[in-house]
This record gives C-alpha cells, structure tokens and sequence, in this order.
C-alpha cells in the first residue's frame, strides 16, 4: 500500500498542495483536475523527483525518501514528455533504457521483447520512432516505464495526443497492468478515467476533495442534473440560472444539460449525472476564470 500522510508541497512562499491525505492499493486510480491544480506536483512527489514541504508518502510503512533506490526499483514512471531519439527504433531505446537501469543484457532483451508485445508494437519493434503516431510513442512510453516490472505505475497526462482509437487501446493496456500493481494516471480528460478507474482522486484549492468511486462522486449532485429544451433566444438568460453542462441543437431548439437545485420544472427531465458533469460542477468558477484570462 502507499499512503500520501499529510503532504503539503510549497513553492516559496505558494502553497501547491496542502495537508493530502491517500491511500494507494492495486488497481487504476484516476488523478482528476484543471491544468495547474497540482496534479503533476503530486506525482512528481510520489515519483521521488520532487520532496514534500511537510508530511510523508509510506510504501508499506516505509517512508519512500529513506527507501531512496528500493522504492525506485518498485516504481514505473512515464513524464509528460519523456525524451527519447526519434531516429532509434522502440527496441533499441527500450535496451537503452535498460542498459542505464542497469538491467543485464540477456534479461534486458527478453523483458523488452515480453513488453514489445505486451504493447503491441512487435511488428515495428525495428522501425524508426520518427514515424510513429502520438499513440505508438505513449505505448513506447509505458513499455519503458514498466521494464523494471513495477508495483506502482505513475503516468502523467498520458493520452495527450491520442487519438480516440489509441485512448481505447491504452485504457485497456492499463486495465489489464492494474490487475497486480497500483497504476496513478493524471488527467483533466474525463472520459481517459471514466471507464477504467476504480477510484478517481479530485484536487480544488490546493486539497483532495474527493477520493472515492466514481458512482459515489455521482452522487454529490444526484437530483440536481436535468435536460430540457428551450428557445435559442431564452438560452442566455436560462445560463444566468442554471449551470449549463452541454447544449446541443436540435430542430430548431437547444437540448441544454443544466443544474439546478430548485423544485423541477415540469418540462424538465430528471437525469443520473455523470462524472463530466460532476467535474463541469467542481470546477465551474475555474473555468469562469479562465475564461477571462482567455
Ligand atoms: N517549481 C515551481 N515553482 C513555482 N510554482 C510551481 C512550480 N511547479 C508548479 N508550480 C505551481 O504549482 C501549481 C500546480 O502545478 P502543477 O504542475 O502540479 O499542476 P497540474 O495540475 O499538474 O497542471 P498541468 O497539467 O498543467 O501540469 C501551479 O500553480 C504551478 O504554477
């Protein structure tokens, strides 16, 4: 288990993260916020690459600073970017890795065939990266960051740039990794950890608001989320009063999505909300704001 004990991370004299509190077992944990919430603040603490101003992350007990080269044999990390030569082929740069992770050579060639296929990219294992899609790059990524066969695997944003094809692949390549280890992903994409997290970890000022399923989080505004449709003209004084969620046109009408806490209007229908619309609600004055920075 990994525990995140009451973390709070300081950047002179702005505070990032404040008193986290999270426990971490096997499955895949869904890290959901806006840009600059402090997703990547957290994964880089629990990635040791960045140190807590107070508090302390435990992996079965231990604190994961003292641990220091145990704990990173444990770890699987992808970045935002990770670097790599575009002229080398997955197989060369996956030996490379190997090679500084101090792997030896025949082990090396095995573990990176295994994750070759694992990843699906056997059939261009010798092909220059230079011409992969943002798809092939990510699984090149996920391959080198499980060549240790970690227990915990942290990605960061990691579907940026794929496209809706490679987003199934790569939730099913993390569903399956998560049957025995923890797998943390970072994401402001809400349907990258609908469908495959077991629990989604939300942050707002600075703090964990939710840590829970997603049926649970749904719940938080269960009653709230109707559909209806109205007039075009009607539609901006209708945002005045309710949270819009979606609109879509159709027949001459907008179908808005909305929340509302009052009594239903009869013309209303009630619908399960979603965790898109859970996170639109969270979030709503950030997306005011930065609406307005623009
Ligand atoms: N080294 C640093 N010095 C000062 N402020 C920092 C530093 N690193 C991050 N921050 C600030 O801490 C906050 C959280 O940043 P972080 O990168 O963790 O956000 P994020 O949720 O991962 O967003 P993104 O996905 O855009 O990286 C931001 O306001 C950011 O400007």
């Amino acid at each position: 288990m990994l525990t995140v004990n009451q973390v709070s991370k300081n950047f002179g004299s702005f505070c990032a993260l404040k008193g986290i509190n999270l426990e971490f077992t096997n499955g895949v944990y869904g890290l959901l916020a806006p840009n600059g919430a402090g997703k990547t603040t957290l994964i880089k603490m629990l990635a040791t690459l960045l140190f807590p101003s107070e508090g302390e992350i435990l992996y079965k007990g231990e604190s994961i600073i003292r641990m220091d080269e145990r704990y990173r044999e444990l770890l699987g990390y992808l970045p935002q970017e990770f670097g790599y030569y575009k002229n080398d082929s997955p197989k060369k740069y996956l030996l490379y890795i190997s090679a500084l992770k101090g792997l030896p050579a025949s082990k090396a060639k095995r573990r990176v065939q295994e994750l070759l296929k694992l990843v699906a990219l056997e059939q261009v294992m010798n092909k220059k990266m230079k011409k992969f899609s943002g798809g092939m790059i990510q699984r090149v990524g996920i391959a080198q960051a499980m060549l240790n066969d970690p227990k915990i695997l942290i990605l960061d944003e990691p579907t940026a740039g794929l496209d809706p094809k490679e987003r199934v692949r790569f939730r099913n390549l993390l569903t399956e990794l998560a049957r025995d280890r923890i797998v943390i992903l970072s994401t402001h994409i809400v349907s990258d950890v609908e469908s495959i997290a077991n629990e989604i970890v939300m942050i707002k000022d600075s703090q964990v608001l939710y840590k829970d399923s997603i049926a649970s989080i749904c719940k938080v505004i269960e009653g709230w989320v109707y559909e209806t449709e109205i007039d075009y003209d009607a539609a901006s004084e209708f945002r005045k009063h309710y949270l819009s969620l979606s609109e879509k046109q159709e027949e001459g009408k907008l179908k808005i999505r909305f929340i509302s806490k009052e009594a239903a209007n009869p013309l209303w229908k009630a619908v399960s909300p979603s965790l898109e619309d859970v996170f639109l609600y969270i979030y709503q004055d950030e997306a005011a704001a930065q609406e307005v920075r623009g």
